[in-house]
């Protein structure tokens, strides 16, 4: 299968999740990731918005909305840029149905200190696929801290075949393990 069909077939796999599956998986991960140090010492934290089975993000926001410092991306161009958001009503249905930011305190993604980032696929030695437009590729190019992936563990996938621009993450976070 090429990338683009993978994608296709991967997109529909996280889709058909029954809710049950889907909640109980988002829960797990969601523990593990509040267990890491490096999230439980970042003061701020750069998430997506999560849309269409995506690993939830929303129960997280919502218990660290008041606690830590919450970024997430709006599209402008080929770039994210990352507005800070204090609660749901912050953002509005932008890019592709996404919801996105429509505050206007920005901050310069080397700057946020620990990153959450969705993905499609991915392998054992982190690199990650996403929807195929390079965005977290080109705003995590100078990164300087965490970045750290969370996926359901059928989307681990034996070889993503790397191009020289994808940046690897530190760690991907599944409901069964930790890469
Ligand atoms: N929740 C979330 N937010 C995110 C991303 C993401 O992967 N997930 N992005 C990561 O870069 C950026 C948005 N990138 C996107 C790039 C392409 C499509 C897109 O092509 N959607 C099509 C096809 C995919 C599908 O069938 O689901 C569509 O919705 O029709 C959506 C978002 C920033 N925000
Ligand atoms: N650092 C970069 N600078 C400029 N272009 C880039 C960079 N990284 C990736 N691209 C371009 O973006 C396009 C998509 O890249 P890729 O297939 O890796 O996307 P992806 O990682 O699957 O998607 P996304 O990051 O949007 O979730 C490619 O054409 C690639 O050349």
């Amino acid at each position: 299968m090429d990338k683009k069909q993978l994608r296709k077939s991967m997109i529909q796999k996280r889709l058909a999740l029954d809710t049950e599956s889907y909640q109980q998986s988002c829960l797990k991960i969601q523990k593990q990731l509040e267990e890491l140090k490096a999230f439980q010492e970042a003061q701020s934290i750069a998430l997506y918005m999560s849309y269409r089975h995506e690993v939830d993000t929303r129960a997280l926001m919502a218990k660290y909305f008041g606690k830590k410092e919450i970024f997430v991306p709006k599209c402008v161009g080929d770039d994210l840029v990352f507005y800070k958001i204090e609660s749901f009503d912050d953002v509005a249905k932008g890019y592709f149905g996404v919801d996105e930011p429509i505050t206007n305190i920005t901050r310069n993604i080397n700057d946020i200190d620990f990153v959450v980032v969705p993905l499609l696929m991915f392998d054992d030695q982190r690199n990650r696929v996403g929807y195929g437009r390079g965005f977290y590729d080109r705003a995590l190019k100078n990164y300087p801290h965490t970045t750290c992936g969370i996926a359901f563990s059928f989307q681990h996938i034996k070889d993503t075949e790397p191009h020289s621009l994808d940046v690897p993450l530190d760690m991907i976070i599944t409901d069964e393990k930790i890469y």
